[in-house]
């Protein structure tokens, strides 16, 4: 493991049974208050978004929005937010997806990527990979191009990678950490 990735996960905090029982959760507050390891993350998030060539940063609410924002910032690039239905106010492109129980959707502002952009989605956890991949969908029927994905932490034993492997279509999925 490298110096940064020993950094960022000795400032992840694992919390049993949260949000459900079952359910080991990775706690990312203890990193965002820690100003060494966010600046080393924005850091790592935005060499990743320059090195395959992204022009605008999506970030996947909420945390996305934390980890993605400031590294936009830092490559850049512009941001544009990812939601939860019902919360962007324009007109939007939607998408559903499944999640271990019950289904989700997520929204985008159809205006905000064009096809000229090439994404880089940001999030802090890959899990089963169901949210990052609906993400993918909606930023080809936007008429954009996938850059990749970059998270800071993979949960390797829930298959995400696998999951999103097909709607990759060949481009990267960097994870800062897997476990
Ligand atoms: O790979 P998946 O199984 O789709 O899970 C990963 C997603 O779950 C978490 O977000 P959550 O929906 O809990 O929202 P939050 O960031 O608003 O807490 C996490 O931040 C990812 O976005
Ligand atoms: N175990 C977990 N910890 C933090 N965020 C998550 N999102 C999905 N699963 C998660």
């Amino acid at each position: 493991m490298t110096d940064i990735a020993a950094l960022l996960l000795s400032r992840i905090r694992d919390v049993p049974d949260h949000p459900e029982p079952g359910v080991m959760f990775k706690d990312i507050t203890p990193l965002l208050a820690d100003p060494v390891a966010f600046t080393a993350l924005t850091e790592a998030l935005a060499g990743l978004t320059v090195r395959y060539g992204a022009t605008k940063i999506v970030g996947l609410e909420a945390r996305g929005f934390i980890l993605g924002a400031p590294a936009a910032v830092r490559a850049g690039v512009g941001f544009v937010p990812v939601r939860k239905a019902g919360k962007l106010p324009g007109a939007t492109l939607s998408q559903a997806y499944e999640l271990e129980y019950g289904s989700a959707r997520i929204e985008v502002h159809a205006e905000d990527l064009t096809g000229a952009d090439r994404v880089m989605v940001v999030d802090d956890v890959l899990a089963t990979g169901g949210t990052a991949e609906a993400s993918l969908r909606l930023i080809r029927r936007a008429g954009a191009e996938v850059a990749g994905v970059s998270v800071l932490m993979e949960l390797g034993f829930l298959g995400g990678r696998a999951r999103l492997e097909p709607a990759l279509d060949g481009a990267p999925l960097e994870a800062l950490i897997r476990v």
